[in-house]
């Protein structure tokens, strides 16, 4: 579907020679090039310190193209003529200066109204410089509005995230910084809203009152590949937790917005995320548990544990798993756990919620034949597979009058998924018509440091050894108990 005002806009990519670059960002601009949802009224200037020209740069925005999308070679080659390379220093003022001027000529030569979109993807610890010079070197004065996007990790801790919040609020409103939190951009994730809000079904029920747990499960097979460097100093809790985890709890939890703006579900998202039991030092081993991967074999691969991976310390104490009991303290979900759960290296890339209800109060079918009745169970599939499923009870076949599960099934699989956009296309858009609902407020940021602040201080006192699981498993033991000692466990994560 083409949208009916097409932005028309330059976007700077800061570290264009990267893989954020290279895997996500020139296929999705392509995207909306190819669908229409851009005009021929945008160009790129990509920066990085290598001395590419506009030819390399373009060849290697072809390839990336290509390596997603069957295309046809004139189409490809009008797009990449909207791409040119900037060699960079991203704290010598010249830079700047060569980059307004370039931004200025390709105004006038695409007839683009002064918008500027500056995307960071790069190392966050240049975020605060860059956003600094783009002001004082008058990069951010326009005829049309200046956006900021800007890539995760937000900070390595709360105050570090201040800081860097402090940087770019001084060249930045906080209106036009849009914080990326790429599972915003997930279709599922996306649907949970109008699975909760437009069904009259689920939003009577989704409280205390009847739903008994939530489970929220983000396993991946892949082990850290290159990137030991940073996530030795980052680990599974600052990796998905403090970002990913955390915005799927909150769309889950939060209260339905008096209208869908970006200010009334980011004021909802926010009371939720207020109202987190805060889990402290000498807790934390009862409400979170760590892992890291030790060898294993997935997908019938022998696969090294993680203190063999690259750039990791062999003795390292990072974990690569985390599963966590978080309890949210307000009306609707007093006593109601929702368990998370994500790591390297299981036995599958899958992200999944699962949506346990309480039991009937009376059950006439108890006690009969049979002992326990299965509860109903609503899971949303966010990854790979994208759907709902609902586990209801009908009747067993036959005269034994017994229940069984019978679930029914939804999948996107049906809809047009080459049209489907990818999270960074979708955001990349939301953020040229600036719609900034599904991008992180600084106040989200915030108080999600916050409470994981508090669970790396308890990890750093704690006695408690960080146990070893198996590549190819789904984490350690200690994370069954975590449910176990509650009386659930963790509903199968199958494969599709
Ligand atoms: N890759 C991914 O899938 C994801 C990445 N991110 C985030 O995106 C950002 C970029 O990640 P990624 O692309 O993987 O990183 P890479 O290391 O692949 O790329 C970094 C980029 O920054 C450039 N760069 C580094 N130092 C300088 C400098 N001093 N001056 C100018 N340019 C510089 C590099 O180019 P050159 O060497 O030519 O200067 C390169 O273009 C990070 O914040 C990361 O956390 C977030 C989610 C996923
Ligand atoms: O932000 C990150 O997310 C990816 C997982 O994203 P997904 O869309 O593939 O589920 C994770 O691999 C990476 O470590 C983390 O930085």
């Amino acid at each position: 579907m083409k949208i009916p005002d097409q932005p028309k806009t330059s976007i700077v990519i800061f570290g264009a020679t990267g893989d954020l670059a290279k895997r996500k960002l020139f296929p999705s601009i392509f995207n909306l090039y190819r669908k229409g949802n851009i005009s021929e009224e945008f160009a790129v200037v990509g920066v990085a310190r290598r001395p590419w020209t506009n030819e390399v740069l373009r060849e290697k925005v072809c390839e990336a193209v290509t390596d997603v999308f069957d295309v046809e070679q004139d189409k490809l080659d009008r797009f990449v003529n909207h791409f040119n390379y900037l060699p960079f220093d991203v704290t010598g003022k010249e830079s700047y200066h060569e980059l307004k001027k370039q931004l200025t000529q390709l105004e006038g030569d695409y007839n683009i109204p002064g918008n500027r979109i500056f995307y960071m993807a790069m190392a966050p610890e240049f975020f605060g410089t860059i956003a600094s010079n783009l002001k004082s070197e008058g990069v951010t004065e326009a005829n049309g509005w200046t956006r900021l996007v800007i890539e995760k990790p937000f900070g390595h801790d709360l105050s570090s995230a201040k800081k860097l919040n402090e940087d770019i609020r001084e060249a930045f409103n906080e209106d036009d910084i849009y914080r990326i939190d790429h599972y915003l951009g997930k279709e599922m994730v996306q649907n949970i809203e109008v699975i909760r809000f437009a069904n009259a079904m689920f939003e009577p029920l989704w409280n205390n009152r009847y739903i008994s747990n939530i489970q929220i499960t983000s396993s991946e097979a892949l082990g850290v590949e290159d990137r030991g460097g940073y996530y030795e100093t980052s680990g599974a809790l600052r990796d998905m937790v403090q970002n990913h985890m955390l915005q799927m709890v909150s769309l889950l939890a939060m209260d339905p917005p008096i209208r869908l703006s970006t200010d009334e579900i980011r004021s909802e998202k926010i009371k939720v995320l207020r109202a987190l039991r805060m889990v402290n030092g000498e807790e934390v081993d009862n409400y979170f548990v760590r892992g890291q991967y030790g060898p294993g074999i997935i997908r019938g691969n022998e696969v090294p544990g993680y203190r063999s991976e690259k750039n990791v310390d062999p003795n390292s104490k990072t974990e690569t798993f985390v599963a966590g009991k978080l309890l949210i303290d307000n009306h609707r979900w007093a006593g109601v756990p929702f368990y998370i759960r994500t790591g390297k290296r299981m036995g599958l890339k899958s992200t999944k919620i699962v949506i346990q209800f309480k039991e009937l109060p009376l059950n006439l079918y108890f006690n009969k034949n049979q002992k326990k009745i299965h509860p109903n169970i609503l899971i949303i599939h966010i990854q790979p597979d994208e759907g709902i499923s609902l586990v209801l009870n009908g009747k067993k076949v036959g005269p034994s009058g017994e229940t069984t599960p019978v679930q029914l099934d939804y999948s996107n699989d049906g809809i047009d998924t080459v049209n489907t956009p990818e999270a960074y296309e979708r955001l990349l858009l939301d953020c040229m018509l600036g719609d900034a609902a599904n991008f992180t407020h600084w106040d989200e940021v915030e108080l999600s440091w916050t409470y994981v602040d508090e669970i790396s201080k308890g990890w750093v006192t704690s006695t408690k050894q960080i146990p070893l699981y198996d590549s190819g498993s789904m984490g350690p033991k200690e994370a069954d108990d975590l449910l176990g000692k509650d009386g659930f466990q963790w509903w199968p994560i199958k494969e599709v």
